[in-house]
């Protein structure tokens, strides 16, 4: 997988080159590239900002700009890319986004800063049936798209074949059972008087993993109804609706 950055900031990006992420770089897996969306200003001061039409507090990013660098980027490889604009205006990036981004040949980032990217720059990429994704990674306001670009490529990279030494860790991880995961343990038996919980030091793997579907039903009970109300019909067999 290619992945291409727009920013004004490439040094916020700097950590995509750091652990996982960059042994998946330097394996091949990945292929990064920052872009300084300043190389295409024209101007003197490098203006990437103006005024709001209809006013307003802070600037919009230029369409200028943002056109002549998108077009730029997306011609440096021929493979296909799926354009991915973080905004808090966007739909909710989650676990299911990243599992469906790790089938793209290329991802394109483009990171506004103040309140956005001229809305015509994502209007001119899917007039020109360009992918172009909307998400956010939250209900927070960011000062600009960096941050979420960090969290959205880590949780895609680590999906791809060859990157997490176990593959099966990514298919058990909260969420890709639609379940919240369960609390780990790990030696010693007992630490400040708080013992392992019994169970998981019998070796009966049939009781273990029913303690741990119990906890993570009981956790996400607790912490995220929401995703229990979502859980498809057959999610749930008897043993869990006993719970
Ligand atoms: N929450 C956000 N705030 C600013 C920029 C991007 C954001 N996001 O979630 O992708």
């Amino acid at each position: 997988m290619r992945i291409d950055v727009i920013t004004i900031f490439p040094g916020y990006l700097a950590p995509l080159r750091e652990a996982l992420l960059g042994r998946a770089i330097g394996a091949g897996l990945v292929d990064l590239a920052v872009h300084d969306l300043r190389s295409w200003t024209r101007d003197v001061h490098q203006a990437v900002d103006d005024s709001p039409y209809g006013g307003g507090p802070g600037m919009v990013m230029r369409p200028q700009v943002w056109g002549e660098a998108l077009d730029a980027v997306l011609a440096l490889d021929e493979r296909p890319a799926r354009i991915v604009v973080p905004t808090p205006a966007g739909r909710p990036f989650t676990q299911a986004t990243a599992q469906a981004w790790t089938g793209e040949e290329r991802l394109v980032f483009a990171c506004g800063r103040y309140e956005g990217i001229d809305q015509r720059v994502v209007d001119d990429a899917r007039r020109r049936d360009l992918p172009v994704d909307e998400v956010s990674i939250g209900d927070y306001v960011l000062v600009g798209g960096e941050v979420a670009v960090l969290v959205m490529v880590e949780a895609v990279v680590r999906l791809l074949p060859g990157v997490l030494g176990n593959p099966a860790s990514a298919q058990q991880d909260s969420f890709s059972d639609g379940l919240l995961e369960g609390p780990a343990y790990t030696r010693p038996e007992v630490w400040r008087g708080l013992a392992v919980p019994e169970v998981l030091r019998s070796g009966n793997h049939a009781k273990i993993a029913r303690w741990r579907r119990d906890r993570a039903l009981e956790r996400t009970a607790q912490r995220r109804p929401d995703l229990l109300a979502a859980l498809p019909e057959d999610a749930l067999d008897d043993a869990d609706r006993a719970f």
